[in-house]
């Protein structure tokens, strides 16, 4: 899951630590060879001064004795600054160490189709936590790198995180949650999935089919129900979704079921008749949560997506399914950023316990964990 983005960080911060390392080596270099020069005049000044008496530097107006070399025939502020640093024993990273190094992450992220903005975000932080930074040099740099695109990433992953668990056993039962989204993008499957998911957790969950509009919907969900023994409440083709899940609901309440699974038909946002159908299920059933099913693998596409339908029709959270077939991860690490709602599952396989709770923490982690 997600190797190809986790080669291109690994490059990122082999090349920046290289980038960061080789410019500290130059800054020790250049103030072993400002230290040398400075001895070098002062044995000459010393010479001058028994032959010609000179007067020694006075103070300047403000009372100071100017520390800093000018910029003509000395070493350079930054220059100055850094050796001096390097002196007692830091290391200080500046902008120019990183110019080369953040261009390549950008590519990375842009080639594992993270949304621009989000890659933005990513390298604004980077630069932000490294700029400036003055590091023991015991330290490693890979490891300043590694954190600030920990926190960087961490950032942008985890906007509007909540815990799916926890809310389902804080609220009242039947809690009802709606699932929407494209076609064949794994609706019917991650239903199948959180149902058993949810069992697992000592919940008990009934299925209602709001897909009246595909033939065969009813068929491939109730097969999902059979497998896994639950109950599906399903109309005939043709009729209204909203009423399906409202007897979702009623079944629910009456048989003690805590959780009621909705599908609805695939649809795009820009099918107007479908997604009234969607603000009727919102109105009839009032669902706790809605949420939007679209494969990982459709990176940056799942993105608009997921904007689209929240603007048509509010999504409360995000499964991405198919994460197993996705080397980028780009629409992992973007979708929350984009939206300002999270990613609660990741879909990892076909078989019925390949769902995964989103940990943002343990994705970062994976995602800069050593190969
Ligand atoms: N590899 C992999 N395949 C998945 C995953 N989730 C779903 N699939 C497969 O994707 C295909 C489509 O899944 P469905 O659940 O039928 O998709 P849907 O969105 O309900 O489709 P419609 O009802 O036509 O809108 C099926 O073959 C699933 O087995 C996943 O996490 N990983």
């Amino acid at each position: 899951m997600f190797d190809g983005l986790k080669d291109k960080l690994s490059s990122f911060r082999e090349d920046a630590a290289e980038e960061v390392e080789e410019k500290a080596a130059e800054a020790e270099a250049e103030a072993e060879a400002d230290e040398r020069a400075e001895a070098e005049s002062e044995d000459a000044g010393a010479v001058a001064e028994t032959e010609a008496d000179t007067a020694p530097a006075e103070p300047d107006e403000s009372g100071a004795i100017e520390e800093e070399p000018d910029d003509d025939d000395g070493p350079t502020a930054s220059r100055f600054t850094r050796a001096k640093a390097f002196a007692t024993g830091k290391v200080i990273i500046e902008e120019e160490d990183l110019q080369e190094p953040l261009r390549d992450l950008e590519f990375a992220l842009l080639g594992s189709d993270v949304e621009m903005t989000v890659a933005e975000e990513i390298l604004d932080t980077v630069r932000e936590k490294m700029l400036g930074e003055a590091r023991a040099q015991i330290e490693t740099t890979d490891q300043l790198v590694t954190e600030a695109l920990h926190d960087a990433l961490l950032e942008v992953i985890s906007v509007g995180q909540f815990d799916f668990e926890e809310r389902i056993a804080a609220a009242d039962k039947p809690v009802t949650v709606v699932f929407t989204g494209v076609n064949g993008v794994g609706k019917t499957t991650t239903i199948a999935k959180l149902s058993e998911w949810l069992e697992d957790r000592g919940y008990s969950s009934v299925l209602a089919n709001g897909d009246t509009y595909r033939a065969g919907a009813n068929e491939q969900i109730g097969e999902h129900a059979d497998a896994l023994g639950r109950k599906l409440i399903a109309h005939d083709k043709g009729g209204d979704p909203a009423a399906v899940i409202y007897d979702g609901v009623e079944y629910a309440d009456a048989n003690d079921i805590d959780v009621v699974l909705g599908d609805t038909a695939g649809r795009l946002h820009t099918s107007n008749d479908l997604m009234a159908q969607l603000e009727k299920i919102d109105r009839v059933v009032e669902p706790d949560l809605t949420l939007f099913v679209d494969e990982s693998v459709a990176g940056q596409d799942a993105v608009r997506r997921a904007t689209e339908f929240n603007d048509a029709a509010e999504i409360d959270g995000v499964v991405l399914s198919k994460a197993d077939a996705d080397s980028s991860g780009g629409a992992a690490i973007s979708i929350a950023y984009v939206t300002g709602k999270p990613v609660l599952f990741l879909g990892t396989g076909q078989e019925y316990d390949d769902l995964v709770q989103f940990d943002p923490e343990a994705l970062v982690d994976e995602l800069l964990g050593e190969e």
